[in-house]
């Protein structure tokens, strides 16, 4: 059977976002958890496991870094699906603690409860694990006056009571995430949504980012995402994430545009047509 990848240990997000994915397409993955979405991403890479799902932004706290970062420069892997996911976090903690001093989760959960975090527990030390799950699993280890925010779904694996629900700032807080593979192609519906691009144009030169917008433009190809990352080359020197939309009647414009903006840059990376799939959930 093929595998599939996600961030672990069992109760993360991801392992839930993986589940639902994994139902969708009649449970023919056996799922494999790792403890980093780099590990995740280079056993993909390195033809160990088939295909990963890891997250690439949240509504609330952006960019998911590590995914972004090794996209560009660690992996050659296509984009074959987007799933957009909402993300419930939960306050939990092993039986009842006096006071709590210690919060833990993953950074990005912990970041999405920041409004809650401050007004009720503006004293806490904030501890950033490896994941939410991982959070729990400590906490149930026994760490002291400590409590985990994760999923219920961690709550009910680590035995861990819940203390408070829904305890991020906005009830709508959805993280998007990509299902990779080695292969270019997109699953679960007839037609691509969207694309994602990764280049580096001239900074150096007034005008090239513009330039490069300009293309898009041009052909009437819509932009759902920029972002700009450090290419690790030294300071002032950044490398571009571009999705734009996808659909079979602008087939022949978006490949023109993106042999063009391809023209104006020192690389691009084509990380695929995909996709989007939003969890009914
Ligand atoms: O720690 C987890 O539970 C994860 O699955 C990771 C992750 C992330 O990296 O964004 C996934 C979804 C949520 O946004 C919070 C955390």
């Amino acid at each position: 059977m093929s595998v599939l990848g996600f961030l672990g240990p069992c109760g993360t997000h991801s392992e839930e976002a993986a589940i639902y994915t994994n139902a969708l397409f009649g449970n023919k993955w056996v799922l494999k958890a790792y403890r980093n979405i780099y590990d995740v991403l280079v056993a993909v890479h390195k033809g160990q496991i088939d295909c990963c799902l890891v997250p690439v932004e949240n509504s609330i706290e952006g960019s998911v870094r590590i995914t972004l970062d090794t996209l560009a420069h660690d992996v050659d892997l296509k984009v074959n699906m987007e799933l957009v996911w909402k993300v419930h976090n939960q306050l939990m903690a092993k039986g009842k603690v006096k006071k709590i001093t210690k919060l833990i989760s993953h950074p990005q959960a912990l970041a999405q409860c920041r409004g809650y975090i401050n007004k009720n527990y503006p004293e806490a030390e904030l501890i950033e694990v490896s994941s939410t799950a991982h959070a729990a699993e400590l906490v149930a280890s026994g760490m002291e006056n400590a409590a985990a925010i994760a999923s219920r779904r961690s709550a009910e694996i680590y035995k861990l009571t819940l203390l408070d629900k829904d305890i991020q700032d906005n009830c709508d807080n959805v993280t998007r995430f990509i299902f990779l593979s080695k292969r270019e192609e997109y699953i679960g519906r007839q037609d691509p949504e969207k694309v994602m691009l990764i280049c580096q144009m001239d900074g150096s030169k007034a005008g090239s980012l513009c330039a490069v917008l300009a293309e898009f433009a041009k052909y009437n190809i819509n932009m759902t995402h920029i972002e700009s990352r450090p290419n690790r080359r030294g300071l002032g020197n950044y490398m571009f994430f571009f999705e734009v939309e996808a659909s079979p009647a602008s087939k022949e414009h978006l490949e023109c545009a993106i042999a063009a903006v391809k023209n104006k840059c020192f690389w691009l990376k084509d990380m695929g047509w995909f996709t989007v799939v939003k969890a009914d959930k």
